[in-house]
């Protein structure tokens, strides 16, 4: 649905985004992760159209981001992370307003968002609405609008845990929709908790992508206290790898079959166990944490 490929912008001899190449599938939920000005909000201004590559190209359905930006527009919604409303307008003119843009079909699934699933009172002059409340009346335009693709900045950066939760709800009807998200954050257990597939940026750059469905397959964490003293070495066939050892405690990663795990459990003197996946602090911390990795760019 979205691609690009060497995707390029500079402020003058400042690379904000440099050489990003990738693929957002139809219907998926992409995430974007990354450090403040590491190049998010550039690489999705972009894909909008809202600003020229200084070199590559991004495209979405097939229509050039820059040179056919009315054809792309058509086909996304955006969030941006900075919401900013007319403040003179009430809630509801407002939505009838951002409708209209669009032809009006999303107006009763809007109104219907903002009042009875962010409860927001649409009589209200906009000035008067705080931060998050704003940032719920451009979410419940945002989610009404009958697109293919929904670019969300940093959706949840002004709201409550409550309405946190009602927003990763509405993205993942928005999956099943079969809508396209692009959602942009920094709460790692947020874009863990809905993405398919994950994006690290850092300083311009696409580090890395992870698929979520298949790092959660692949790799088991396993924490496992013994009777006595834990076996010092491991069947090879169950494709165990130890972490940490320490005293009766053994930490342990897995990627086998279950089965084989199970019956080999079974056998063991465990007192307990408790059984885990990695989380995404894990994976970001490779890019971003105190031990990462610097590259050459960032030496000089
Ligand atoms: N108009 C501009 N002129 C000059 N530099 C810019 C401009 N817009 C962005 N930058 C720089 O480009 C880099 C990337 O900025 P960008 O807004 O894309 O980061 P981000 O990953 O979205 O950050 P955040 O998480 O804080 O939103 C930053 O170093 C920023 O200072």
């Amino acid at each position: 649905m979205i691609v690009t490929e060497g995707l390029t912008k500079s402020y003058g001899k400042f690379p904000a985004v440099r050489d990003v190449s990738m693929e957002v599938r139809s219907g998926e939920v992409f995430g974007l992760l990354g450090p403040n000005g590491s190049g998010k909000t550039t690489t999705i201004r972009m894909i909008l159209g809202l600003l020229r590559p200084s070199s590559g190209s991004a495209a979405v359905a097939g229509f050039d981001c820059w040179r056919e930006s009315l054809q792309v527009r058509r086909r996304v919604s955006y969030l941006p992370g900075e919401v900013r409303l007319p403040g003179a307008a009430r809630g509801y003119q407002l939505l009838k307003y951002l409708n209209a843009l669009r032809g009006g079909v999303g107006l009763d699934r809007a109104v219907a968002l903002a009042e009875r699933v962010m409860g927001l009172d649409l009589s209200k002059k906009v000035r008067t609405f705080s931060t998050g409340m704003k940032q719920k009346l451009a979410l419940a335009q945002a989610f009404a609008d009958p697109v293919d693709v929904l670019i969300l900045d940093e959706p949840t950066s002004a709201l409550d845990p409550s309405a946190r939760n009602i927003v990763l709800g509405l993205v993942a009807e928005a999956r099943k929709a079969g809508q396209t998200v692009i959602f942009s954050g920094h709460v790692l257990s947020e874009v863990e908790q809905v993405a398919d597939r994950v994006a690290i940026m850092r300083r311009g750059r696409l580090m890395h992508v992870e698929d979520m469905h298949e790092r959660r397959r692949n790799l088991r964490l396993l924490l496992l206290r013994f009777q006595g003293t834990p076996p010092e070495s491991l069947p090879e066939e169950l494709q165990l790898s130890v972490r940490e050892r320490n005293g009766e405690v053994l930490f342990l990663e897995h990627r086998g079959a279950v089965g084989p795990l199970l019956s080999w459990l079974h056998s063991q003197p465990v007192a307990d166990l408790a059984i885990g996946t990695e989380d995404l602090r894990t994976l970001y911390d490779r890019y971003h944490g105190p031990n990462a990795e610097a590259d050459a760019e960032d030496r000089r």
